[in-house]
């Protein structure tokens, strides 16, 4: 993707990890990383199963807290939204499920439900919002998770296999989606498996390995000369162990 030069971009801060280390139970299971990500950038997180992709997005999000090092925004924390492989909802409408993000949010009454349709309108469940949101189908809920995150209007979007689970039809809506973000001058980071998906999306690619960084590269780099024989075989599709 293009790299956006959006005004409110001027603020937005570099995410920093500096030695940072996840261990549990005396185990490291990631890092250290050093590491910074600036700008707009559409930044894809690959690797093979157990990589630390996952811990990476949720150190990066503050949903854990590091072993050891920093992770830290280099000035204001910014507005921040994830979204997960199985979306977390509410047992709710769909149209509740935003109008409570909404709400949670600050924004005054009469204004969620007209908001929360307009959500549900631009992400193609407008005629949706009375089913419960538990018995959507999977790329249906993944399409509300990211309605709901668009409502927050994040600075920064993590997004985790968010289409692992999904169908052509429904990857195509999220990658949409995530396209739409951008465009609208928000940071991404998304981990992947799909090396296609990666081509299509990424500015940049982070590649891990045993939960350490092997190489972060712009996309093009990535895909065409990958500096590591670790990230050449798994480009090839061969075994990465
Ligand atoms: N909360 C946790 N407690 C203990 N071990 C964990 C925890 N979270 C992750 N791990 C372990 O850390 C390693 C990295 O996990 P992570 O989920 O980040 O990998 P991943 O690259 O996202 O893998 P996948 O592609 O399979 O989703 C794995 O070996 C996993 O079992």
């Amino acid at each position: 993707m293009n790299q956006i030069a959006s005004p409110r971009l001027a603020e937005l801060p570099a995410l920093e990890l500096k030695g940072a280390v996840f261990t549990h139970r005396g185990q490291t299971l990631l890092g250290p990383l050093d590491l910074r990500l600036a700008g707009c950038r559409c930044t894809l997180v690959m690797g093979p199963n157990g990589a630390g992709k996952s811990l990476l997005l949720r150190l990066a999000h503050g949903l854990l807290a590091p072993s050891l090092g920093q992770v830290r925004w280099a000035g204001k924390p910014p507005r921040q939204a994830m979204v997960f492989q199985r979306p977390v909802l509410l047992k709710r409408s769909a149209l509740a499920n935003l109008t409570y993000a909404l709400a949670v949010n600050g924004t005054p009454r009469r204004l969620r439900r007209p908001r929360a349709r307009e959500a549900l309108e631009r992400f193609g469940l407008a005629a949706l919002e009375k089913r419960p949101a538990r018995v959507l189908s999977g790329g249906e809920q993944q399409r509300l998770a990211l309605a709901r995150a668009w409502l927050l209007d994040p600075e920064v979007l993590f997004l985790d296999e968010p289409t692992s689970a999904l169908d052509p039809a429904a990857i195509l809506a999220v990658e949409r989606a995530v396209q739409e973000f951008h465009a609208r001058g928000t940071r991404i980071l998304m981990s992947s498996h799909d090396l296609h998906q990666a081509r299509r999306l990424a500015d940049d690619v982070l590649f891990l390995c045993r939960g350490r960084l092997v190489e972060h590269s712009p996309a093009t780099t990535f895909f065409t000369t990958p500096a590591t024989a670790q990230a050449g075989a798994f480009i090839r599709g061969e075994l990465v162990l």
